[in-house]
């Protein structure tokens, strides 16, 4: 008896946004990157990327957050899938986004789909990729790639792409305050630059009080701990973010933080009653655009789904 062939058909892969725990920005380097010290931890806020094969290379965004994302090549999920069929001989695919990673808002939605559509090729064309060349590869695409490949909790030096694992205990509960509009990366550390000309900017090192502080699992250890360098930039840029931030606090959260370059803001919060107050409270306030709640460390880029026809 003859069986019909086997066609794959498309990925779906779940990815997840990220927050900075820690984020210490040494000084610029000679091919114009900072170098990092950043503990990175993955959110339950997710992209789910769908790719599957198709007559010519192409991407498509779903989703209330879906506006200002490219639907061009300057898409990073479509350089990621370039990438890898250029290395391993790949036939055209078209990437499908399904945004829940608030756009330009400090919590690497754009990495996420990247490190997404590596996954989910690798899976599709059956690469049998090990965790370097998927690691290589992500750090080709961008600084914060390869974070959300591995998930869970983890510090990246160099400009961020060098991971080593974090080790934590239990989940902690976050209370995302959206904003308006996007802040761009790059004028965020340029403006970090302008702040700190003159001064004397010493090389990171990841505190060990933060890491002592994830290992008790206590959300009221880790609030203090929590830090980010370009969080004056980014306020400089958008002095609402400071208004935001003091709201926060005042309603209750355990601690807050500007969200990588922002505008997104983490607060830190006891668990899941808390967390629902918190988000009443912000929304009540309407000095956010939306807000959502989180929790983490979650798993990086995964597969959920693998139509087979
Ligand atoms: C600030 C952070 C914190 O995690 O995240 P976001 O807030 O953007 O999500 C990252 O450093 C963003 O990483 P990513 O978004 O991957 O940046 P890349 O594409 O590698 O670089 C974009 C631009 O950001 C600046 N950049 C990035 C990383 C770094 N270590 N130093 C830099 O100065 C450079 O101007 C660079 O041209
Ligand atoms: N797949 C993508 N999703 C979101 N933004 C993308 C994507 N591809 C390219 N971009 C561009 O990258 C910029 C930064 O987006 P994003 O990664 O969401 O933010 P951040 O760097 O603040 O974490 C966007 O303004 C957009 O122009």
């Amino acid at each position: 008896m003859t069986s019909a062939p086997i066609v794959p058909g498309p990925v779906t892969v779940r990815v997840p946004a990220k927050v900075n725990l820690e984020l210490l920005v040494g000084p610029r380097r000679d091919d114009g990157y900072h170098s990092l010290s950043s503990v990175y931890q993955a959110l339950s806020l997710y992209d789910d990327v769908t790719v599957g094969e198709a007559d010519e290379w192409g991407v498509s965004v779903s989703g209330t957050l879906a506006e200002g994302v490219p639907t061009d090549d300057d898409n990073i999920a479509l350089r990621a899938a370039r990438l890898v069929a250029d290395r391993y001989d790949g036939e055209p695919v078209h990437v499908s986004i399904r945004k829940g990673i608030p756009v330009a808002g400090g919590m690497a939605g754009g990495s996420a789909d990247a490190a997404a559509t590596l996954v989910a090729l690798d899976h599709l064309w059956d690469l049998g990729l090990d965790r370097e060349e998927l690691e290589e590869m992500a750090a080709e695409l961008g600084s914060d790639v390869p974070f959300l490949v591995a998930g869970g909790t983890a510090m990246g030096s160099g400009r961020g792409e060098m991971l080593a694992p974090v080790l934590t205990r239990g989940t902690f509960h976050w209370v995302l305050a959206l904003a308006e509009g996007g802040l761009s990366t790059p004028a965020v550390y340029a403006e970090c630059d302008r702040l700190r000309e003159g001064t004397d900017v010493p090389e990171p090192v990841a505190t060990p009080a933060l890491m002592a502080a994830l290992r008790t699992g206590d959300p009221h250890e880790l609030a203090p701990q929590l830090v980010n360098d370009l969080q004056d930039a980014a306020i400089s840029l958008r002095p609402d973010l400071g208004e935001v931030l003091s709201d926060g606090m005042e309603f209750g959260a355990l601690g807050g933080v500007v969200s990588g370059s922002g505008p997104t803001i983490a607060f830190l919060v006891e668990g899941t009653e808390a967390g629902i107050d918190l988000a009443v409270a912000l929304t009540a306030s309407g000095a956010v655009r939306d807000v959502r709640r989180a929790s983490g460390p979650v798993h990086g880029a995964h597969v959920i789904h693998h139509r087979v026809d």
